[in-house]
């Protein structure tokens, strides 16, 4: 996340008249029009982050980049995502840290990889998991539109966990692995390998 004052290609969450809240991201030159008016990016490039911006017709915007939570509730979906409040629950139970080594499957939106990747830090490392290559492409987009680029720590490998997982990840190599899939029972024998002796495995399945 960048921080200080606005800057061209930051995202920006405004928001306007009635708590609506937009995203944009900065372009130099260019306007973000609402049916209401219109209003350029150039005011908010090179102000602070709470400024509060007036549109041509004088609606009054207060900008902010956006929080993970607010991201994560308004970027495009592949599949259903891990809502913020069951994120920080599955962080807690799976005890996920900094620096850990973690495999996730499988990947959906991106969601929950999102708050892997910034609960394990630039020290570890993420291996996520998805058989569904359109899914796979959701999530790489989401995760880069939200850190600004694919992070170098993070690799999404495509197809089923339990088919890939043996090729790549070594044995007793992994710290923590984080399923949110249909039956990751079906996972339980290659993650029990894959696992450090002693780490741990949260697993959610959903309808
Ligand atoms: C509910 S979505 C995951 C949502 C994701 N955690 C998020 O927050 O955006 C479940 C995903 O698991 C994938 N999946 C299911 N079984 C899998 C398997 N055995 N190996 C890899 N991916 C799997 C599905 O294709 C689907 O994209």
């Amino acid at each position: 996340m960048s921080r200080g004052p606005f800057a061209a290609g930051d995202r920006v969450q405004l928001t306007g008249p009635r708590a609506r809240l937009h995203t944009i991201t900065l372009e130099a030159g260019k306007q973000f029009h609402t049916h209401r008016g219109a209003l350029d990016h150039d005011a908010i490039i090179g102000e602070p982050e709470g400024s509060v911006v007036t549109a041509s017709n004088g609606d009054r915007y207060l900008a902010l980049r956006p929080l993970l939570a607010d991201f994560v509730m308004s970027m495009p979906r592949g599949a259903a995502i891990v809502y913020p409040k069951d994120a920080a629950q599955i962080l807690a139970q799976a005890d996920v840290f900094p620096g850990a080594v973690v495999v996730e499957a499988g990947v959906g939106s991106g969601a929950l990889s999102l708050w892997l990747l910034r609960a394990i830090g630039p020290e570890g490392r993420l291996v996520s998991f998805e058989r569904r290559e359109e899914f796979a492409d959701v999530a790489r987009g989401n995760v880069a539109a939200f850190t600004g680029s694919v992070p170098p720590n993070w690799s999404v490998e495509l197809g089923d966990l339990a088919e890939r997982l043996p090729d790549v990840a070594t044995p007793a190599s992994v710290d923590r692995v984080v399923l949110d899939m249909l039956a990751p029972w079906e996972c339980l024998d290659v993650v029990t390998e894959a696992l450090a002796p002693g780490e741990c495995c949260s697993a959610t399945s959903r309808p």
